[in-house]
């Protein structure tokens, strides 16, 4: 299996109000599995073999079902198989269509295409080690469940609901820890994890064992269309209305991901629906960004209004929930639409344009200002003086929007990952730690949380291996800001002909629209061309032609006055801004301790210094 350039993982997955640890993908998992890009050559060869010995998979909507070889319990011989017949149908795997990834969530095995490959083959290779087998045996971390209370369902404060129906929908109540509680199955309907209401502030965690392709799931086997919901709230408001055409899922991670091992799960399903509650801007865009994975051709969206909002909102405002279930429309216009079709965007963009604007920088309130917020799909160009500090500024802006749920992947091609991911964990934890090591664990922990991911590669590399990787992490990561730094590394390796500007203008090109196509945020960290040092930087200083400027929407630089003036400041000028159009500048005063930019920090510290005084060293 070609490996791409593998991203090296943080295999901590938390969101705020859930911390899933996962120490590793799965049970069965071969250490290439993890992070392997998919080998069209490889796919192609393993649906030969399986027609070779009469083996038809589906071909379903995001994965190819077949009879799990590889299950002890499946140990048909290929000769029980009745050509075209119907053989009993043994217990099913999955395999993922866009990585390759071969899933059977009835032994809980995940497996590269490669590994599986031998278990189909006829006669199996000498040699040949079928993986360790163990049925997904999920244990509890809350031993103590009793059925639902009528004080239990009273304190959720859903009108009308009953302790009755909370029972019926496989809710279960702890006393002690006074939350609910609910299982979480895969899709051959093995509890794997379990999901929790903490009923005194309504916060929800997550546990999964080794997989991570639980899902929440209310209706009967039969329905072929279900809605998707990102939290346990609107989960009981609309299971408990026992809609006659519709499943209730609940997605395992709200919004902050959806795993690739959730996707059999909603196999079943001919039509889907996000309902979706967008409770902060980084996750506007989760339901188109979650319909690209899950098959767009499938989903219907309702856009939040004010007379569409979440189910819970519906029912505390007393609408009509299904009445606003019929008002799903297609997640992707068609190719040619009308403003009628878009009008119900456009309200829902107006009634939620906080969210529209993008997340805010808690450590840069002047790129709120200018720039309203990071949003996703659009490319960002970031270029200054040679040793100004761009990848130390970009790492200060990446690391903020990150502590803010935005899943971050980083292309650090100049510096090591090692060095980029030491600079991170300073300006996260405000000062150097080679004196105190110490503490490092704690802050190492904290920070490892955190949705940051980092290509391997270095040094000169070619466009196409990078955007694969880019385009596998987005997919399975569910990466929302992608760094390049610096983008000069990218050139005179390609397999491009043409002049140097010619081979820039095609890598922009390709990055531009994958931004746009898969609604990721791209920022290019580039060279200015060579200038004169007392000259301005102006969009034109950009290294290539004007291609890299006009198909960016925002373009920052870094000004340094020091080097040419006594009274000289360092400052990032927003010389593009194709959103809000504000232009400006913001000052960049330096914190060496903390490695920052940030006002916010170096008020903070002024202020503790005039508390306490530094005491003489
Ligand atoms: N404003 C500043 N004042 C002093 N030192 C700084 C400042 N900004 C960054 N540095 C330090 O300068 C060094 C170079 O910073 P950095 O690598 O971010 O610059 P760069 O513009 O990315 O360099 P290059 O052009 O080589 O990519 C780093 O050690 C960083 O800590």
């Amino acid at each position: 299996m070609r490996r791409a350039g593998l991203i090296k993982p943080l295999l901590r997955i938390n969101n705020h109000k859930s911390r899933v640890w996962k120490e590793n993908y799965a049970t069965h998992i071969d250490t290439d599995y993890a992070e392997c890009l998919l080998d069209p050559k490889e796919y192609l060869d393993f649906k030969r073999q399986l027609r070779q010995i009469s083996v038809h998979p589906k071909d379903g909507h995001t994965c190819l079902q077949l009879e799990c070889r590889l299950c002890e319990r499946n140990r048909q011989p290929a000769a029980a198989q009745t050509r075209g017949g119907t053989a009993e149908q043994g217990l099913l795997a999955y395999v993922n269509k866009r990585t390759g990834a071969f899933i059977c969530p009835n032994c809980d095995l995940k497996t590269s295409l490669a590994n599986a490959l031998a278990a189909y083959q006829v006669p199996t290779p000498a040699g040949y080690q079928r993986p360790p087998q163990k049925k997904p045996v999920y244990e509890t971390r809350f031993p103590n469940l009793i059925d639902v209370t009528p004080e239990a369902c009273d304190a959720l404060g859903i009108k009308g609901l009953k302790e009755s129906q909370l029972n019926a929908i496989g809710a279960q109540f702890e006393p002690e820890q006074n939350l609910l509680h609910f299982k979480l199955r895969n899709a051959a309907q093995q509890v794997v994890g379990e999901k929790v209401l903490h009923l005194s502030d309504r916060h929800e965690e997550t546990f999964q064992g080794t997989t991570i392709s639980g899902l929440l799931v209310h209706g009967t086997g039969n329905k072929s269309k279900a809605v998707l919901v990102s939290n346990l709230i609107d989960f009981i408001v609309l299971s408990s209305q026992n809609l006659e055409t519709h499943c209730i899922v609940c997605l395992p991670y709200e919004l902050k991901m959806l795993p690739q091992e959730c996707l059999p799960g909603l196999e079943r399903f001919k039509e889907l629906v996000f309902w979706l509650h967008y409770d902060s801007s980084h996750n506007w865009d989760a339901a188109r960004a979650f319909a690209q994975k899950i098959d767009e051709k499938r989903c219907l969206l309702i856009r939040p209004t004010e007379t569409e909002p979440a189910p819970h909102l519906a029912l505390r405002r007393r609408l009509n929930l299904r009445h606003i279930l019929l008002k799903a429309t297609p997640v992707r216009h068609k190719a040619i639409t009308t403003f009628g079709a878009m009008k119900n965007d456009i309200l829902s963009e107006l009634q939620n344009i906080e969210k529209v604007n993008g997340v805010k920088w808690k450590r840069f309130p002047v790129l709120n200002k200018l720039l309203k917020g990071h949003r996703r799909g659009e490319l960002t160009i970031l270029t200054g003086p040679t040793g100004s500090g761009k990848t130390t500024f970009m790492s200060e802006y990446s690391l903020d929007l990150a502590m803010q749920g935005v899943s971050t992947l980083w292309g650090s091609f100049e510096i090591r990952n090692t060095r980029l991911a030491a600079t991170l964990l300073r300006q996260y934890v405000g000062y150097p730690l080679d004196n105190k090591l110490q503490e490092f664990h704690h802050w190492a922990t904290e920070f490892e949380r955190m949705p940051l991911y980092f290509m391997t590669f270095h040094g000169q590399q070619p466009l196409k291996p990078v955007l694969e990787a880019i385009e596998h992490a987005s997919y399975v990561h569910d990466v929302m800001h992608v760094i390049i730094d610096n983008l000069q590394f990218m050139m005179g390796v390609s397999s491009m002909r043409g002049d140097k500007f010619w081979e820039q203008d095609a890598i922009i090109a390709a990055f531009r629209s994958f931004a746009t196509k898969h609604n990721v945020h791209v920022t290019l960290v580039m060279h200015p061309r060579k200038e004169r040092q007392e000259d301005d930087l102006t969009t034109s200083s950009v290294f290539g032609t004007a291609k890299a400027t006009q198909e960016a929407d925002n373009v920052l630089i870094i000004q340094d006055k020091r080097l040419t003036s006594v009274r000289g400041k360092k400052y990032l000028q927003i010389a593009k801004n194709r959103y809000s159009g504000d232009l400006g500048i913001m000052p960049l005063e330096f914190d060496k301790e903390a490695l920052s930019y940030s006002s916010q920090i170096q008020n903070a510290k002024r202020r503790k210094e005039k508390v306490e005084p530094a005491t003489e060293a």
